[in-house]
């Protein structure tokens, strides 16, 4: 496998580009394997918290297969769409079907839904487990510029980029990139913010133009995917291909 090529654009982000898709999964996987194996050589047990939506899936695949103490690792969502976590639509189902196979069967996975808990309950529920550091977290960006649950123009971004909760609930009634799962949980840039490493997995020309306009600025108002560099705290390392 090739190396991938490191730029450094700014302190405060690092961009993994690759030539192919195959270099992509397994260069992102080795990275997150990386840095779960030094945690878990120095804590008990670490906290992974992963993405769901179209573009992580053979990354999670890849990293599944890692000789990592999987019995130590801790795995949660950074956001969920207001479905039980069987659903198709759910990040946990995604997650449970890609990475908690193989040698990570062994890993404790945290839903952010859960059957008989309202939205308030499952948020609360959430907050409380968030209470035990993340160590890495995994980012998406959607074709909005998107992160996690949080869009541009969404009612109550505001308090979502400013509250201390590590998570909140979501209503993204007029947002586009929302589709029709509106009601939604979404980790907040103080969730993020306690993590040691950072990742977002991009991937295609489109993601790639939009995300040096991302880049081009610190509004999160106009792309939430903004809270993913500006919240204080380690550098964002974005890997991307084609
Ligand atoms: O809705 C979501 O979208 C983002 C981006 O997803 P993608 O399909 O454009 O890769 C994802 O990171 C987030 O977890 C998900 O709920």
């Amino acid at each position: 496998m090739n190396q991938a090529a490191e730029v450094i654009e700014g302190s405060r982000v690092r961009m993994h580009s690759y030539e192919s898709a195959t270099q992509w999964t397994w260069g992102a996987a080795v990275a997150i394997s990386s840095v779960l194996a030094r945690d878990l050589q120095d804590r008990p047990r670490t906290r992974l918290l992963l993405s769901g939506g179209s573009t992580p899936s053979p990354v999670y695949a890849a990293l599944s297969k890692a000789p990592l103490d999987w019995g130590r690792i801790d795995v949660a969502l950074v956001d969920e769409r207001w479905l039980l976590p069987d659903d198709p639509d759910s990040n946990a189902r995604l997650v449970r079907e890609h990475l908690l196979q193989n040698n990570a069967a062994k890993a404790r996975f945290e839903t952010l839904t859960r059957a008989g808990r309202n939205i308030e309950e499952s948020v609360n529920a959430a907050n409380l487990h968030a209470q035990n550091r993340p160590g890495v977290v995994v980012l998406g960006m959607g074709d909005d510029g998107h992160t996690a649950s949080l869009f541009p123009g969404m009612q109550g971004l505001d308090q979502a980029l400013s509250t201390k909760a590590a998570y909140v609930s979501v209503d993204a009634t007029g947002c586009p990139g929302a589709g029709k799962l509106l009601r939604r949980i979404s980790l907040t840039p103080a969730g993020l913010a306690p993590a040691h490493t950072r990742l977002m997995l991009i991937r295609g020309e489109s993601k790639r133009k939009l995300l040096d306009r991302v880049l081009d600025g610190d509004d999160p108002h106009e792309f939430p995917a903004r809270v993913a560099f500006t919240t204080p705290g380690p550098p964002l390392h974005i890997h991307w291909c084609p």
